[in-house]
């Protein structure tokens, strides 16, 4: 039975995580955290994610959370996630970063973490997303640089991070199929006199409506044809199943930084 421990449990995420791992058979809950202050401190992580009481009670504080799980499960916010990975003990102690949103310092502090302890991160735990990823690599490799691509994502009201590191990804990938450096070639929103599209940018497009669970479509356009692939989430739980999913594979795996292409064997 594997241990999994969930940061950030009271979030949207946080909640669909305690129902997958609760689900998944093999694995279960062993501690979950939220931030201190929270009404759900102290109480059975059931408040959070329904059903029968699971008798672990939510906990404020990264000890806890680290002494209850062989994996932590971790959708919170950058600055969280990084403060997690720094008050860590046990470096045998691997960790799932759903967190999206990280700065390009933030994110080298990631990639040293991930030199002594095992660390699974991916900007999106859907296989349809993972899948998504192969399909642009092999669209922008034969496409090549006479069609312009444009990444449009839409995502609920709540969302604080634009474009969403699903979309980001998908440029990077599309980008080095490309031999595009995307932080030189990335566009992001227009308006006003913009001039003519400049060839080879990639233009990021973001929408924030509603409850948009989470869509990205990458457009294609060339001369006479255009194609556009598109994923389209309708239920948090693809994103939290894939991730608990992603913690059991972790689990067995030496020091490094992984992503969802690895947990599914696509690399
Ligand atoms: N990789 C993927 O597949 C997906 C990634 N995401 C990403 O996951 C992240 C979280 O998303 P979402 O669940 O919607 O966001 P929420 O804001 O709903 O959840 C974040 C939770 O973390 C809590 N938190 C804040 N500070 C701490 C702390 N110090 N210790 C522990 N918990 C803390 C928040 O508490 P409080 O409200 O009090 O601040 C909140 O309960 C985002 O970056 C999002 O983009 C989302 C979906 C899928
Ligand atoms: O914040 C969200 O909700 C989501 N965030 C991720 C992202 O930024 O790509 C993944 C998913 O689309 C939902």
């Amino acid at each position: 039975m594997i241990s999994l421990s969930v940061n950030g449990a009271a979030g949207r995420m946080g909640r669909q995580l305690l129902t997958a791992i609760a689900e998944r058979e093999g694995a279960r809950v062993g501690a979950a955290a939220d931030a201190p202050g929270q009404a759900c401190i102290g109480l059975d992580t059931s408040v959070l994610s329904g059903g029968d009481a699971s008798g672990v009670s939510v906990v404020d504080n990264v000890q806890a959370l680290e002494r209850g799980g062989d994996v932590i499960i971790d959708f919170t916010a950058p600055v969280v996630s990084l403060a997690l990975l720094d008050a860590l003990e046990d470096d045998s102690t691997r960790v799932v970063i759903g967190t999206t949103g990280f700065s390009a310092e933030q994110l080298e502090r990631l990639h040293e973490h991930a030199s002594r302890r095992a660390i699974l991160f991916a900007p999106n735990y859907s296989v349809g997303v993972t899948v998504t990823l192969k399909l642009l690599e092999q669209a922008a490799r034969a496409l090549g640089d006479d069609y312009d691509v444009e990444i449009i994502e839409a995502h609920h009201r709540h969302k604080v991070d634009a474009p969403s590191g699903t979309a980001i990804r998908m440029g990077e990938v599309v980008a080095d199929a490309l031999g595009r450096d995307l932080a030189s070639c990335a566009v992001y929103g227009r308006e006003g006199i913009t001039g003519a599209r400049e060839s080879q940018t990639i233009g990021f497009e973001t929408i924030r409506a509603g409850d948009i669970i989470g869509d990205h479509t990458v457009l294609f356009a060339g001369n006479g044809e255009r194609i556009e692939i598109t994923h389209k989430a309708t239920d948090r739980m693809t994103f939290a199943r894939g991730a608990v999913r992603g913690a059991i594979w972790l689990h067995s795996r030496p020091a490094g930084l992984y992503d969802m292409t690895d947990v599914l064997g696509l690399k």
